[in-house]
């Protein structure tokens, strides 16, 4: 039977054609609704046709103070879901493989989020999951500057990509898809699902991230000369785009299936509810 049966996101194969072996093999045991689990052990590992290893990436996930985050998001439970959302990213990111991720760094200044995701996605398994502190703390873009400085000092030799970390439904064989498809000099960017946020900024090793994040970043990342990796991924990492900031785009994450800590809090909301 089909591991995702139920959720026709998982028929399609979607990210086969971008990717190297490990993905396809990805073992696809989790129900739908449930999300990246422990027991997923998506990658193998191996070259690219040229016989080289993946190039390794140091991923940033950007996480306001819990209290001020998830504004637009207008559910009872906006900061519970904010904090299980980046758990679930985290675990998805860590879980990618790491002979593509190499590390992922939290960037927030909420003490008990930086404590929850790293136990929580730390506990999964995979590229160890670090929390730092958002020094500069003015705004999205200077916490992503922040960290990359902090991740080009303590892992030169790695890319580093930027994501958000609200994106409930990513699978890990998404973004293993995504890091292998960007180029190895420069910048690349994806789009949200609306095309016109960036869910992903990627920035190969001697190239600064320069994250332009904000209205319209998208085209404001092609316009900075990052390559638009939106085209060769497109519809194949539906979760990876699907970042949530209302809650039509919780109800679209629900429909590919969101991770179990967002799933969690989204049970008890529902179980209080009745
Ligand atoms: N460390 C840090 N992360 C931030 C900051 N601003 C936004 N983020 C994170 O960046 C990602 C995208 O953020 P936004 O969409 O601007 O904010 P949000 O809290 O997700 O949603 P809204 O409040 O509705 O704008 C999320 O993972 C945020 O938590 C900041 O000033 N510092
Ligand atoms: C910050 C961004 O997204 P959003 O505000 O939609 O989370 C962005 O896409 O640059």
């Amino acid at each position: 039977m089909p591991a995702w049966s139920g959720d026709p996101h998982r028929h399609r194969g979607r990210v086969c054609h971008v990717t190297q072996e490990g993905v396809d093999g990805q073992p696809r045991t989790r129900p739908l609704g449930t999300g990246p689990s422990p027991e997923s052990r998506p990658v193998s590992y191996g070259r690219d046709v040229a016989g080289r290893l993946p190039q390794r990436w140091i991923v940033l996930l950007p996480l306001k103070r819990l209290g001020a985050a998830k504004s637009r998001l207008e559910h009872a439970d906006r900061a519970l879901l904010a904090l299980a959302m980046a758990t679930d990213t985290a675990t998805a990111v860590a879980a990618a493989g790491t002979d593509v991720v190499a590390g992922v760094l939290v960037v927030t200044n909420d003490p008990a989020a930086s404590a929850a995701v790293e136990a929580g996605a730390g506990a999964h398994g995979g590229a160890p999951v670090l929390a730092v502190p958002d020094l500069p703390d003015r705004g999205l873009n200077p916490a992503l500057r922040h960290g990359a400085r902090l991740a080009a000092g303590r892992w030169p030799g790695h890319g580093v990509a930027a994501m958000s970390a609200d994106l409930a439904a990513l699978r890990p064989g998404e973004l293993r898809a995504a890091l292998l498809a960007a180029p190895r000099s420069g910048r690349a960017v994806l789009a949200d699902a609306a095309g016109t946020g960036t869910v992903l900024l990627c920035a190969a090793p001697g190239s600064e991230l320069a994250p332009r994040f904000g209205v319209d970043s998208h085209a404001r990342h092609l316009r900075s000369g990052a390559v638009d990796l939106t085209g060769a991924l497109g519809a194949g990492v539906p979760g990876l785009r699907r970042d949530v900031d209302t809650v039509a785009d919780l109800a679209a994450a629900r429909l590919l299936g969101v991770g179990p800590a967002t799933s969690a809090v989204l049970g008890t909301a529902a179980a209080n509810a009745g």
